[in-house]
């Protein structure tokens, strides 16, 4: 069973969403969170806004395809990733975001940092993505609050480490699974996330899975007023092994579906390594090998 949260019930320290943060963070590595700053009606938004988006002709979408810049913001068409070395490179198609800076910011040289590509078409995404980014990275800190008090890290663990996050904002477009798709095809293959804590939306309905430790998958699925969440590589490291990076996937059905995950990633220059230990090891670092070895155009070979 996947843990299911009270937002408020955890951030009040109430004894019940403590315990079921903690399984979640140490055994499971994932949690449906509800009663958020985020309503139903907000996240449905955000997903009509990308779907929009996703259904404008291949050529449009070209405009803003990342492949052709030294980051990743804007799309990505499908193909344009590959999670798993095993795997064939994903089919779905996504929509990356980050931080914005104001102009003239040194950190807009940063591949982590580079400016947003929005889109003109539809002509409100820029403002529903660009302040969803802002509050949903407010929710996610709320989340990792919590989970800091549920495995009893100290409340400092996680000062100042978001404060320019590296958070990347991502639509996720699944078609529907193609008839030529074989064993090694997926809309998302077999990965683990590269970051701290990723907040889901989803349209609702079923595709992801979450591996079972011994085998086997559990289908996991939240309606638009519910968030899955889960912990990266990041969270692994930074904890020493305490919460978990649990493997996950999207083989993809019959229906097209949309999710949007906030992959909530420290600032460059946090040192992500465990917590008491004298090693350092740089989220940028981190990002940076985990970004070249699954971005087709990042690829170094
Ligand atoms: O679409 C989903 O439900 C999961 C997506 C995912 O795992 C990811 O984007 O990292
Ligand atoms: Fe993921």
């Amino acid at each position: 069973m996947i843990p299911r949260i009270d937002l408020a019930a955890l951030t009040a320290q109430d004894d019940d969403a403590l315990a079921a943060m903690k399984t979640a963070a140490t055994d499971i590595g994932f949690a449906t969170v509800h009663n958020t700053a985020l309503s139903a009606e907000r996240v449905s938004r955000v997903i009509e806004t990308y779907r929009a988006f996703f259904k404008l002709p291949e050529a449009s979408k070209a405009a803003y395809d990342m492949a052709r810049t030294g980051s990743n913001r804007g799309w990505g068409a499908s193909g344009s990733e590959q999670v798993d070395p095993d795997a064939n490179p994903d089919y779905k198609q996504v929509f990356d975001c980050g931080l914005t800076l104001p102009e003239g910011d040194p950190r807009l040289l940063n591949p982590f940092y580079a400016a947003n590509l929005w889109p003109v078409e539809p002509a409100d995404f820029k403002d529903v993505i660009s302040a969803y980014y802002e509050d949903a990275c407010a929710v996610a800190m709320d989340v990792l609050h919590g989970v800091a008090a549920s495995v009893g890290l100290s409340a400092r663990t996680f000062e100042g480490a978001f404060d320019a996050p590296m958070a990347l904002l991502r639509g996720n477009y699944y078609p529907a699974r193609p008839a030529r798709a074989g064993a090694k095809d997926f809309g998302i293959a077999t990965h683990t996330d590269y970051g701290c804590l990723t907040l889901l939306a989803t349209d609702g309905s079923s595709g992801l899975e979450v591996r079972k430790r011994g085998g086997g998958w559990i289908p996991v699925s939240a309606p638009p007023r519910e968030f899955v969440i889960n912990f990266g590589e990041m969270m692994e490291m930074w904890s020493d092994g305490v919460i978990r990076a649990t493997p996950h996937r999207v083989v993809g059905g019959v229906d097209e579906r949309i999710s949007v995950p906030l992959f909530f990633n420290p600032a460059y220059e946090t040192n992500v390594a465990p917590v008491g230990s004298s090693s350092v090891i740089l989220a940028g670092d981190h990002l940076s090998a985990r970004y070249n070895e699954t971005y087709i155009h990042l690829k170094k070979d």
